[in-house]
């Protein structure tokens, strides 16, 4: 009595046979995409093109690529940062990260591959580069769906031309601390957009504008669409990037993936989201700019890393 139902995030079904972009289905289904951005910065995207099966592939590769020589990983490197291997560390003890940046390019799937198993890997290059596909193939259908319903169809393309996507393996070694509670504290992704996998271990939550948490369930071709900053720049904070976290999950090793698609170019607000009650709150945004700021002391300690990056100064 009186107490709250528990919030439920929406799920959005893009498995329909004619998402076709102007069909009744896109229409709806792009008020759906729209509406879950605005309200949680998230939603969980059902899409059956990416089969259990196939996500079964992946974690058996995923496992595989953890198995391989702490000499072979850190030659997984990148000058951009986040961008390479992370091993564990002080901050994140219990977390090991491998990623291809531009995982959509063969060539890059290949290069990782001759990094991590030089005398050759079954089936690696075939799985990942059909998923990444797959995978990028439902990024691109949420962009134009939500650029269309905020009626910035035509910024679409040249932000898309700008965007390119890393995809990162990443495992969490159980908890030996008993104090720990989280194996990835409470953050806003510093991309565009991430799309994560999860597997066998759920344990990814993220948080409501009330401040709830929410649990998402790993279930078959259900993955979590979220908007990161860049998001939350371009659409003048009409979305807000979503919070999110993974939980404590015992005495399991838990693996995921997540497909970040970062912005490589200045990304601007467009017209059609600033009028008298959303006036203009960011200058032109260069995201990898952003993301080498986010390494310095001033961006860790200021209170929105993004409004001291690039924000206008119009809020206190
Ligand atoms: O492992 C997950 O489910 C989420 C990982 C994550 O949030 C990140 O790498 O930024
Ligand atoms: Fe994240």
């Amino acid at each position: 009595m009186g107490s709250r139902s528990p919030p439920k995030l929406p799920t959005i079904n893009f498995s329909i046979e004619d998402l076709k972009p102007g069909s009744s289905s896109w229409l709806s289904t792009s008020k759906q995409v729209r509406y879950a951005l605005e309200e949680y910065g998230c939603f969980v995207a059902f899409y059956d093109k990416v089969s259990a099966q196939l996500v079964d592939k992946i974690f058996g590769q995923t496992k595989d690529l953890f198995e391989v020589p702490i000499e072979n990983k850190i030659k997984n490197t990148s000058e951009e940062p986040y961008r390479g291997y992370i091993g564990p560390n002080p901050l994140m003890s219990l977390y090991e990260g491998l990623a291809i940046d531009n995982v959509t390019s063969p060539q890059e799937t290949h290069k990782f591959r001759q990094l991590m198993w030089p005398d050759g890997k079954n089936n690696f290059c075939e799985i990942i580069d059909s998923f990444a596909e797959l995978l990028v193939g439902l990024e691109h259908t949420v962009e134009q769906m939500l650029f269309e319903s905020f009626e910035a169809a035509k910024q679409y393309e040249s932000v898309a031309s700008y965007n390119s996507q890393l995809l990162r393996f990443l495992k969490y070694n159980t908890v030996k601390e008993t104090d720990a509670t989280l194996r990835f504290a409470s953050h806003t992704d510093k991309n565009f957009a991430t799309i994560v996998v999860q597997h066998d271990v759920g344990g990814l939550e993220v948080q409501t504008k009330e401040g709830d948490w929410i649990s998402i369930e790993s279930a078959p071709s259900q993955f979590l669409f979220m908007a990161g900053d860049g998001l939350q720049v371009w659409s003048n904070d009409r979305i807000k990037a979503c919070h999110h976290r993974v939980k404590d999950c015992g005495d399991k090793i838990r693996y995921s993936l997540g497909m970040f698609t970062f912005n490589n170019g200045v990304l601007q607000v467009p017209q059609e989201l600033v009028d008298d009650s959303h006036p203009l709150l960011y200058n032109p945004f260069d995201s990898r700019g952003f993301i080498r700021f986010y390494t310095t002391a001033e961006a860790k300690n200021a209170k929105s890393p993004i409004k001291a990056y690039c924000g206008v100064g119009l809020e206190i």
